[in-house]
């Protein structure tokens, strides 16, 4: 998925020991009244780095953001930024800028005197102004609109002179919440990718909010999942999706199968699960498990695979079951399985063939099954 991924591959200063966050938050703490927005919350930013905040509506994500641009204060807890403590500094004295979902445009203003708005106020000399937009709009592609208001605009290109905007003051960090909720998935998608490019050119940290877990999961070099004003898991992408570290992560980030059971035996980084539906499953895992333990495995459902015969291992890692329900994706196909003990099981498969000549159908009996590396098993 991610265009920029050679190039970014050996980006990873979080795995380096030597290298020092660019933000910190430490042990901070929101409330509001009574309500905590934010729960003594720990977690560091590194240059460069595309960072996202992901989580369900009211986690706590946008006042994390807020706090670090200044608009709310802790209620307890420290922000660093560039070795400074944050405390104290009103936002415009920050090395951060915020750009929002509504974009805040001045619908009066030319694209041009938008986006040279915040260097006027900074006192910046004319010329220096006149230079800075003109170098803004090339980075944008919007040369040809320098003259045009707002609404003589798409969606998109407004984000566009929003995101001219806030870069034009030159900050360290630029936070974004939700930049792409006024565009539809098509313009979204592409959008996704310019911003991967800029952040890159321009060598800023990106600090993104956003509730669209694959917005978060193309754009970002780690995300940090939310939930409850606390962070569940912060990882890379991939980590995220192939390794999460409990079934809230598993269940939020795209789809799976959960199939819960007890600990039978755990050793030479395999357990063996005995799983409420009676499916016996066995699964690589460095997770500490005692025997009798509760836990759960989560499956995505591209790993598991759907056939006429039953594979070879059953029924170790592999129950019979019926073709429930098809949904023809185009790109690929899922199915709804529907194993004897009434649980459902979603898999899916690419369509990289285009005919084929015995299709599963309806109601087929089929076995599903997968592999020992297929998915994690999760402490319940
Ligand atoms: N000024 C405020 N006064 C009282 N409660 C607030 C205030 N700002 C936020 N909250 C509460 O704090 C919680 C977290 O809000 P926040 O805006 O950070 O959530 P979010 O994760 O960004 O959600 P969304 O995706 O809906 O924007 C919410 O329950 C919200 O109602």
């Amino acid at each position: 998925m991610k265009s920029l991924g050679s190039i970014r591959r050996s980006f990873a200063p979080w795995a380096d020991p030597a290298s020092k966050p660019f933000i910190s938050f430490k042990n901070v703490t929101k409330k509001f009244g009574d309500f905590t927005a934010v729960d003594d919350l720990s977690l560091n930013i590194y240059t460069r780095e595309f960072f996202a905040l992901l989580g369900a509506s009211g986690c706590g994500k946008s006042t994390l953001l807020r706090m670090l641009a200044g608009f709310e204060q802790p209620t307890s807890g420290e922000i660093i930024l560039d070795g400074q403590n944050l405390a104290g500094i009103p936002p415009y004295r920050r090395p951060v800028n915020m750009m929002f979902q509504s974009y805040a445009l001045f619908p009066h203003m030319t694209v041009e005197s938008n986006i040279a708005f915040g260097l006027k106020q900074d006192g910046m000399p004319k010329q220096d102004i006149a230079e800075r937009v003109a170098q803004m709009l090339k980075l944008v592609k919007l040369e040809k609109f320098a003259k045009r208001k707002p609404h003589q605009l798409s969606g998109g290109q407004r984000q566009r002179v929003a995101l001219a905007r806030s870069l034009a003051k030159r900050p360290k960090v630029l936070l974004l919440d939700e930049p792409l909720g006024a565009l539809d998935k098509k313009l979204r998608e592409e959008t996704q990718f310019e911003l991967m490019d800029l952040q890159q050119q321009l060598g800023l940290t990106f600090v993104v909010v956003t509730h669209d877990q694959e917005e978060a999961m193309t754009m970002a070099d780690r995300i940090a999942v939310m939930s409850y004003g606390k962070v569940v898991q912060v990882a890379t992408p991939a980590e995220i999706y192939e390794a999460p570290n409990s079934r809230f992560v598993a269940d939020f980030i795209g789809d799976v199968n959960i199939f819960d059971g007890t600990v039978a035996a755990a050793e030479d980084g395999r357990v063996r699960v005995e799983t409420a539906g009676g499916v016996p499953i066995r699964m690589a895992s460095s997770e500490k498990l005692s025997t009798g333990a509760r836990a759960a495995v989560a499956i995505r459902p591209e790993k598991i695979r759907v056939t006429r015969q039953a594979p070879q291992h059953a029924p170790l890692n592999a129950a019979e079951g019926e073709i429930w329900d098809i949904g023809y994706l185009g790109d690929m196909t899922v199915f709804h399985i529907r194993l004897k003990d009434g649980k459902v099981v979603k898999a899916s498969s690419l369509n990289a063939v285009r005919a084929v000549e015995d299709p599963l159908g309806y109601d087929q009996q089929v076995w599903v099954s997968f592999g020992e590396d297929a998915g994690v098993v999760l402490k319940d």
